[in-house]
């Protein structure tokens, strides 16, 4: 059977659009569905000088696989009309109902992944509307009380015990269920859906130089310490708390298949640093399959030549992948 495979477009004046117009001119195994506005799809083909033709989404035809320069649509339509590179906060809801009905399919089984486009979090959020990103979203719609952020390109893979988070907050969402949870939600997801038996992983501490014996800070010892000690006695291959600006050094690495950091801008500018384009966001521990770009809305580039598809490219592939686990 041919699976289906949503992928949304995220900010219509971003490059989202771009991304999937340009992921549409290529034969692909799955049926490829946009999530997209169909007009600013055409448009920003046009802009792009890539030929494209599409279709509506016909739930009751069997999936075919995508052929190259035909792309099946779930037609989203903006609310105004939409410029690239320039936020309209009146075009925020029909990217939130693209979400939501894509959640729908993977939830229902309609469809075996979600690949995300980028979305603008600050202009949903001056629509009205509460959100933090991708990750909390699908964790939110499909009740799952747990998520865990990873990012991975080659030779690195980092998740997050927290999120999209004011910094002022982080130390407060560093509890030991958290701590214990995203550990134990790593392994389980490498060892199930990436085929580690027994993945290694290394935590960082939170504070400067793993909190120096309490001396700067005491998360280490009373909630991060504890947490890795009940993974371990659980069997998980799990070491830390270690300092964050010595783990990521390439000794310790290859000695690792993931790091998990506490915070978003801990771990994400290392990772980016290694792989910004030739990386991929993987939401672990929801009930479905979900894979993300790397990169946020670009709007300086949406409708231009100078955008790159690699990690657009890597998320497709790599729910292709693991549908077929
Ligand atoms: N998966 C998602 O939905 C993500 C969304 N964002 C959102 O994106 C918005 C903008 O974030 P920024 O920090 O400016 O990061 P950004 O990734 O959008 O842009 C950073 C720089 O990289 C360039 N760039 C990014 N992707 C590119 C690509 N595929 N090809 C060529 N150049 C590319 C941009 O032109 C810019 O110069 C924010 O609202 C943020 O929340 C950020 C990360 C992920
Ligand atoms: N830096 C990654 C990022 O912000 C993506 O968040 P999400 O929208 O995938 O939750």
């Amino acid at each position: 059977m041919v699976a289906r495979i949503a992928f949304t477009a995220g900010e219509p004046a971003g490059i989202g659009p771009d991304l999937l117009v340009k992921l549409a001119q290529q034969d692909w195994p799955v049926q490829l569905i946009g999530l997209a506005d169909r007009n600013v799809l055409l448009e920003r083909a046009t802009q792009l000088g890539l030929p494209l033709t599409i279709s509506a989404y016909d739930p009751s035809q069997a999936a075919v696989p995508h052929q190259a320069q035909h792309l099946t649509v779930i037609d989203c339509p903006s609310a105004t009309p939409v410029h690239p590179g320039r936020l309209d906060s009146l075009n925020s809801r029909a990217v939130v109902a693209s979400l939501e009905r894509a959640a729908q399919g993977a939830l229902s089984g309609e469809f075996s992944a979600i690949v995300t486009g980028p979305v603008h979090k600050g202009v949903i959020n001056e629509a009205g509307i509460t959100f933090s990103g991708h990750t909390e979203f699908f964790a939110h719609i499909s009740k799952t009380p747990r998520v865990v952020m990873m990012l991975a390109t080659t030779g690195l893979r980092v998740a997050l015990v927290t999120t999209h988070l004011p910094l002022r907050d982080v130390a407060d969402a560093i509890t030991p269920a958290a701590v214990t949870e995203t550990i134990d939600i790593v392994a389980s997801e490498l060892q199930q859906r990436f085929g580690l038996q027994q993945p290694r992983i290394l935590v960082t501490g939170l504070n400067p130089h793993a909190g120096e014996q309490g001396h700067l800070g005491r998360e280490e010892l009373e909630v991060i310490t504890p947490a890795i000690e009940q993974a371990q006695r659980a069997g998980i291959a799990v070491t830390g708390p270690w300092p964050a600006d010595t783990i990521f050094q390439p000794d310790y690495l290859r000695q690792a298949d993931c790091v998990i950091a506490m915070y978003h801008d801990q771990g994400l500018p290392v990772l980016k640093y290694k792989g910004f384009g030739d990386a991929i966001n993987i939401t672990l521990g929801l009930p479905f399959i979900r894979t993300s770009v790397d990169h946020g809305t670009a709007l300086d580039r949406a409708g231009t030549a100078e955008i790159h598809v690699g990690s657009a490219k890597l998320a497709l592939q790599t729910a292709i992948e693991m549908s077929q686990v």
